[in-house]
C-alpha cells in the first residue's frame, strides 16, 4: 500500500480527543444561529439519474485515482455512471420514480428547527446534498444571505466514512475557504454521533416494536428466535485498510443499539452485514446476501432487517432491502421477514439531534482559530471528535485533492464547439480503451489497477465488462438504454 494513501487516511485517534477545552462561553444574544445538514442526496426523476451518477463518480472520495490520471476522473465519471444509469433508474421507478431523499431531509430540517426552537434556540437550519439539489453550494449561499454568525455542521451519517461526512467536509472546507465573508463565521462540526443516547435509543424502539408490537410481523411463538439482521451501506474494503474509521464505529453503534435491547430484556441473537456493493473489488464483508444464505443455513426462519447506515428511507432500504434481499430471504426459506423504518423524523431522534446542536453551540467560537481545535467535548466517546472543517480534514485527508463542481451535463473544453468534439472523441477513445480490456483483461488501464490496486478504474472496467456481457447475453435494450443517456448526456 502506498505510504501516500496511508498517510492521507491516518487512524482517528482517541488520542487526539484529549485536547480539553476550557469551560466554553455563553451564546451572545445577536448571534445568528445556522445548522447546516449535510446529505449525499438523490434524483428526483427517472431524467436525473445519469447526471446524478456522475457527479457521485466524478467525487474523488468515491473514484480515486493517483493524481497522474486524475484527468481521466471526469470521462471515467461519464462512462461509469452512463452504464449504471439504467440499472440504477430501474431501481428508482420501482420507488416511485425518484428518490425519496430530498423529501425527508427537508422534513428532518424543518423537525429539528422546530425542536431547537422548543429548547429556547432561535436557528435556521439547511439542507446541503453532495450530488443533487439543493447543492451545498447553493445552502452555502443561503447561509452567507442569512448573515449566519455561528454555524453548526451536522452530516446526516450517524457514522463517520470518509466516503460520505468526509466527501462534505471537503467540499465545505473548499467552500468556506474561497468566500472572505464565510472565511470568518465561526463553525463546529458534529462529524459522528452515533453513540448518542437519544439515537441509540430510538433505534432499540423500533427495533423492539417490529419484534413485540400489536403490528409485529412475526408469529407470537417466533418473535424470540428472530435474527436481528442490521445491514449498512459497504464501502470498498481499501478505505477501513486506509484508516476509515467507518467500520469500527459501525460496530460500537451496533453494540450500543443491543445493548440498550439486552436492558430491555430483548435476548435475540443478532448479525452485521454490508450491503449496496459497486464494481467488482473488495468490499466490506460479510455481504448482506452472503449473511442471509448463511442465517437460513443454519436453520434461522424469521429475519428483522434494521438498516444501520443511513436515517431516511432511500432506494437502498425501499428496493434494496424491502425487494431484493426479502425476496432473496424468501428463496433460500426464511418464513418470515420484517424490516425498521427508517428514522426519518422520529421524534426521540429529532430531539436528540437537537440536544447534540446545543450541546455543540457553545464550543463554535472556544474552537476557532485554536491551533488544536479537535477537541473531545461532551458529545460522548465518538471516534472522531467535534472540530473544525479543516482541523478535521487536517487528520483525515491531507492531500486536499481537488473537486470538481456539480454538473448537470458533462463539460469539457473552451467553447460549446470544442467541448461536443472533445466530448465525443475522448469518450470514444476510453469506450474502446476499456472495452478492450475488458475483453482481453489486460491493458494500460488493467496494469495501472494492479499496480495501485484502485477501485475505480477497476469499476469503470468491470462496468465495460457487464456491459459486453449484456451483448453477449442478448440484452440488447440495456445496452441501447446506455447508449441513449450516453448520447444524451453528451449533447449529441
Ligand atoms: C452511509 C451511507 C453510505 C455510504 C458509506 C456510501 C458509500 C458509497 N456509495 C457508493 C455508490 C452509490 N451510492 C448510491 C446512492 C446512495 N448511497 C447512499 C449512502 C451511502 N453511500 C445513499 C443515501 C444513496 C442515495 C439513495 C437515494 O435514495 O437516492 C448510488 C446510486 C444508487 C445506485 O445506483 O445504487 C451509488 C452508485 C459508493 C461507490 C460508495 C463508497 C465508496
Ligand atoms: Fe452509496
Amino acid at each position: 500500500m502506498p505510504t501516500l494513501v496511508l498517510d492521507r487516511w491516518q487512524q482517528p485517534s482517541r488520542a487526539l480527543g484529549a485536547a480539553a477545552l476550557a469551560v466554553p462561553p455563553a451564546t451572545p444574544a445577536a448571534e445568528r444561529i445556522g445548522v447546516l445538514l449535510l446529505n449525499l442526496g438523490g434524483p428526483d426523476s427517472l431524467d436525473d439519474v445519469q447526471p446524478f451518477l456522475y457527479n457521485l463518480f466524478a467525487d474523488p472520495d468515491i473514484i480515486r485515482l493517483p493524481s497522474s490520471v486524475q484527468f481521466l476522473q471526469p470521462a471515467i465519471a461519464q462512462l461509469i455512471s452512463t452504464v449504471r444509469a439504467p440499472k440504477s433508474r430501474e431501481g428508482y421507478e420501482a420507488i416511485g420514480g425518484g428518490s425519496p431523499l430530498r423529501r425527508i431531509t427537508e422534513e428532518q430540517a424543518e423537525a429539528l428547527r422546530a425542536a431547537l426552537e422548543r429548547k429556547g434556540v432561535d436557528a435556521h437550519t439547511y439542507v446541503a446534498m453532495r450530488y443533487w439539489f439543493p447543492f451545498t453550494e447553493e445552502a452555502i449561499e443561503d447561509v452567507k444571505r442569512d448573515g449566519i454568525t455561528r454555524l453548526v455542521v451536522l452530516p446526516l451519517y450517524p457514522q463517520f466514512s470518509v466516503s460520505t461526512s468526509g466527501s462534505s467536509l471537503r467540499l465545505l472546507e473548499k467552500l468556506l475557504k474561497s468566500d472572505p465573508v464565510l472565511a470568518r463565521m465561526r463553525h463546529v462540526v458534529i462529524p459522528s454521533w452515533y453513540q448518542r443516547p437519544g439515537y441509540v435509543r430510538a433505534m432499540a424502539d423500533l427495533i423492539e416494536e417490529q419484534l413485540r408490537g400489536g403490528d409485529s410481523p412475526f408469529p407470537r411463538d417466533l418473535a424470540e428466535d428472530v435474527e436481528i439482521f442490521f445491514s449498512a451501506h459497504g464501502v470498498p474494503l481499501s478505505y477501513i485498510e486506509e484508516g476509515d474509521p467507518y467500520r469500527e464505529e459501525m460496530e460500537e453503534c451496533v453494540e450500543l443499539v443491543m445493548a440498550e435491547l439486552r436492558r430491555r430484556g430483548v435476548a435475540n441473537s443478532h448479525t452485521l452485514a454490508y450491503q449496496s456493493r459497486v464494481g467488482p473489488v473488495e468490499w466490506l464483508r460479510p455481504y448482506t446476501d452472503d449473511s442471509i444464505r448463511q442465517l437460513a443455513r443454519d436453520g434461522v426462519r424469521g429475519l428483522l432487517a434494521v438498516p444501520i447506515s443511513f436515517v431516511s428511507e432511500h432506494i437502498e432500504t425501499l428496493e434494496e432491502i424491502d425487494c431484493e434481499y426479502r425476496e432473496l430471504a424468501e428463496s433460500v426459506g426464511i418464513e418470515h421477514w420484517g424490516r425498521v423504518p427508517a428514522l426519518n423524523t422520529n421524534e426521540v431522534f429529532i430531539d436528540d439531534l437537537a440536544d447534540a446542536v446545543v450541546e455543540a453551540l457553545p464550543y463554535v467560537s472556544s474552537l476557532q482559530r485554536s491551533s488544536s481545535s479537535v477537541a473531545s467535548l461532551s458529545s460522548g466517546d465518538a471516534l472522531v471528535p467535534l472540530g473544525e472543517v479543516d482541523a478535521l480534514l487536517e487528520t483525515y485527508d491531507r492531500d486536499r485533492k481537488v473537486l470538481p463542481p456539480p454538473t448537470l451535463m458533462w463539460k469539457w473544453g473552451w467553447t460549446k464547439s470544442a467541448e461536443t468534439w472533445n466530448g465525443r472523441i475522448a469518450m470514444l477513445a476510453l469506450v474502446l480503451i476499456l472495452l478492450l480490456e475488458a475483453t482481453t483483461g489486460q491493458g494500460v488501464v488493467a496494469r495501472l489497477l494492479q499496480v495501485h490496486g484502485l477501485t475505480a478504474a477497476s469499476n469503470a472496467v468491470s462496468a465495460v465488462g457487464d456491459a459486453v456481457e449484456a451483448v453477449n447475453s442478448g440484452a440488447a435494450e440495456a445496452v441501447s438504454n446506455a447508449v441513449e443517456a450516453m448520447t444524451d448526456a453528451m449533447g449529441m
